[in-house]
């Protein structure tokens, strides 16, 4: 079975701007982007857009590649203060010369949609979720969708970043799963890989997951954006091969990067609710 990230995020759009519509709020997101990478302003872009699709108002915040990380935190503190807006986006990666973490840590946790600051991914592994971060929160929509309950699951989650694997584990293990987090030092890899019953890939590499790897049944969930030999945008996985034998597996595009967009216009929202009480 395909899991198809982009109907799904469309129809979660829809439903979204129609509660938007009907709750007369009018929930505000601003964006922070440094520098000028193509593929963060593309994702920027596509938030606007969205924003635009479901009736929020967006404000974005651009800063040149040379600021200091204290002018950056200077811009999010006065978004903070802004009772015009709902929720705050600091488009990650930032570059090199940027303290990321002090950054993050400068959003205030109440209007922090992505779900990166310490408080609410502390919320999130003690079982009591605030803000989930967008990638993972989306992932467990796709699966709710797709009826497919991560309950007893053997799940194996590759890589451990911040924003990705580490939050997606909380998760499968606040929804009962057996979770299993793999990353660079893991030893026979291939073989955890083979016992899981739910893969969740965010290695970053092209075509890494190999139908040799995957137990035929098992579902897969491909975070991977990459580029193969010939500059395509690809997955982690091998779709071609392991889509043969996966009883259900997103592809990419149009797989899970289209559910990172719809959940943060949904934590949006949430959050202008929770600021209109
Ligand atoms: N502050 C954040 N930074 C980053 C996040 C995030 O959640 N918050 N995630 C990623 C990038 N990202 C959103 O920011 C993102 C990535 C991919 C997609 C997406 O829809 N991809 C399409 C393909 C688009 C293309 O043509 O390249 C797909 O997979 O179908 C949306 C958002 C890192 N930074």
């Amino acid at each position: 079975m395909l899991i198809d990230g982009k109907k799904v995020s469309q129809d979660r759009l829809e439903i979204l701007k129609r509660e938007i519509q009907e709750s007369g709020l009018s929930p505000g997101l601003a964006t922070v982007i440094v520098g000028e990478d193509p593929a963060s302003q593309m994702y920027v872009r596509m938030k606007h857009k969205a924003c635009d699709a479901v009736g929020i108002r967006s404000v974005g915040v651009v800063l040149q590649a040379d600021v200091t990380t204290e002018e950056v935190i200077k811009h999010v503190q006065s978004l903070n203060e802004d009772t015009s807006v709902d929720g705050i986006l600091v488009q990650l990666p930032l570059p090199d010369h940027i303290d990321t973490e002090a950054v993050i840590e400068a959003v205030s946790p109440e209007k922090d949609v992505d779900g990166f600051h310490p408080e609410n991914i502390g919320a999130l592994f003690s079982g009591r979720p605030t803000f989930v971060p967008c990638t993972p929160g989306g992932i467990m929509t796709l699966l709710d969708v797709y009826d497919i309950d991560p309950k007893g699951m053997n799940a194996v989650v590759i890589g451990r970043s911040v924003d990705v694997g580490r939050p997606m584990a909380a998760l499968l293990l606040n929804a009962d799963a057996t979770v299993t987090i793999c990353h660079s030092k893991t030893k026979d890899l291939p073989e955890v890989i083979k016992r899981a019953d739910l893969i969740v890939s965010a290695i970053g590499r092209a075509h890494f997951i190999t139908k040799e790897m995957v137990s035929p049944g098992a579902i897969v969930i491909d975070v991977g954006i990459n580029q193969d030999e010939n500059g395509k945008l690809c997955g982690d996985v091998d779709f071609d091969t392991v889509s043969t034998i996966a009883s259900a597996i997103t592809p990419v595009p149009g797989g899970v990067g289209p559910m990172t967009i719809a959940t943060l216009m949904e934590n949006t929202f949430e959050s202008a609710k929770k600021h209109s009480c």
